[in-house]
């Protein structure tokens, strides 16, 4: 099966600081991918390298199997690729629809075209079975912490995409509202998305992902299927890039 989004061996320093070597991770249509690693490890960096944020020093980003040139947010938009920060960038003082659209509004003629898009951010958290919110016209501030993330996820993937990362979408979140926010997060990749889930949590982990890519020190020390390996294996390769009894080829299981 070909990755709908994959980063092959990519290079980043930040100055004399080499952050990402030889980097790999393969997202696939309608699958969560967890992006897994300890602090620092480069997470962050190599999802902003995918999202145009940063250029890399080397190595290629592919989408469906060819190469492509992400040098901008733009770019990796128009390829259908988002990306929802942990500090989601919405506007407390708007409401959801108005946030969903912000900076993509609907006009008709000089004037907003409210009802067009009321019409498409009901349909879009209804397609993704959000009932958590009262209303849409309410204020994003008056809402709570997983529903701030569930009105972020709606906003990414009301824009046709194809892929879509979460840097650590339930970090912030209590019980209930991570079983709802993963929920979501599997209900993302059942409608054919690939998902990339970046997260510190293990049960997380094994909750939704189908597989998992795990970063060490700025280098891939694996990516597997989640159903291959155990809790303790990840955290094994999380703490110290290794996992004596995977078996792995070059990094992947065979
Ligand atoms: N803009 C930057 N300039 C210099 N160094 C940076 C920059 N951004 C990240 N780094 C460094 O790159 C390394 C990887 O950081 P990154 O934020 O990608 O890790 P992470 O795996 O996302 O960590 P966390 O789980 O803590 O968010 C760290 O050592 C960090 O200090």
């Amino acid at each position: 099966m070909t990755p709908l989004l994959e980063a092959r061996r990519i290079d980043k320093s930040f100055g004399p600081v080499k952050v990402l070597h030889q980097v790999e991770l393969s997202a696939y249509a309608g699958e969560v991918t967890a992006l897994v690693g300890d602090n620092g490890a480069g997470k962050s960096t190599l999802v902003k390298c995918v999202g145009g944020i940063y250029p890399i020093d080397d190595g290629e980003i592919l989408f469906d199997g060819r190469p492509v040139q992400v040098h901008s947010p733009r770019d990796a938009g128009e390829l259908g690729v988002e990306i929802v920060y942990q500090d989601l960038a919405l506007c407390d003082n708007l409401d959801i629809v108005q946030n969903m659209f912000l900076g993509r509004e609907r006009r008709r003629g000089p004037l907003l075209d409210e009802d067009s898009m009321e019409e498409l951010a009901e349909r879009t958290l209804s397609s993704l079975s959000v009932r958590t919110v009262k209303s849409i016209r309410q204020q994003v501030s008056s809402l709570s912490g997983g529903q701030r993330q569930t009105v972020a996820i709606a906003k990414a993937v009301l824009w046709n995409s194809k892929v879509v990362i979460l840097d650590e979408p339930t970090a912030a979140l209590g019980v209930a509202q991570t079983a709802q926010v993963l929920e979501l997060v599997r209900r993302l990749a059942d409608t054919g998305l690939a998902v990339v889930l970046i997260s510190h949590n293990m049960n997380d982990v094994f909750a939704v992902s189908d597989r998992i890519a795990a970063l060490y020190l700025g280098r891939t020390a694996a990516q597997v299927k989640t159903a291959d390996v155990t809790h303790a294996q990840v955290v094994e390769l999380i703490t110290s890039g290794r996992s004596g009894d995977l078996g792995l080829k070059n990094g992947v299981t065979p």
